[in-house]
């Protein structure tokens, strides 16, 4: 299986358990391994055969913005499905981050698998 990737998407948007975090924006960072077959784009020269990364971006991108989630497992999850429904994904890996959520850490959040390779 080959992977079409998109790395370090930030997006701002309201997530958070706590009522001070439904009040502004907060910063995510998503990482996306996308799985496809790359070889019939790669004959054609065609992006109408493969995965179109900017597509797929803006379409994420929009998604995270409008939603308002309290678990980051749950937008993850949510963005999983929409991306493998909306762009006949069969297998991906999405990493969600909140950079800021705790001062002790760089970094949290979660990682998924989803689908068949
Ligand atoms: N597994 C999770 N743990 C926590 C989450 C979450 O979404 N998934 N969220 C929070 C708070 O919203 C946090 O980001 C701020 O303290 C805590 N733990």
């Amino acid at each position: 299986m080959d992977i079409v990737y998109i790395r370090g998407l930030q997006v701002d948007t309201i997530i958070g358990i706590y009522d001070f975090e439904r009040a502004h924006r907060q910063t995510l960072v998503l990482d996306l391994e996308l799985g496809t077959d790359i070889r019939p784009a790669a004959a054609g020269d065609d992006i109408a055969l493969t995965l179109n990364y900017k597509a797929i971006t803006e379409t994420v991108e929009d998604f995270v913005k409008r939603s308002e989630f309290a678990l980051v497992e749950t937008l993850a999850q949510r963005c999983a499905e929409m991306i493998m429904a909306d762009f006949a994904v069969p297998w991906l890996r999405l990493s969600l981050s909140k950079p800021g959520a705790m001062r002790q850490a760089k970094d949290v959040g979660i990682i998924i698998e989803r689908g068949q390779r």
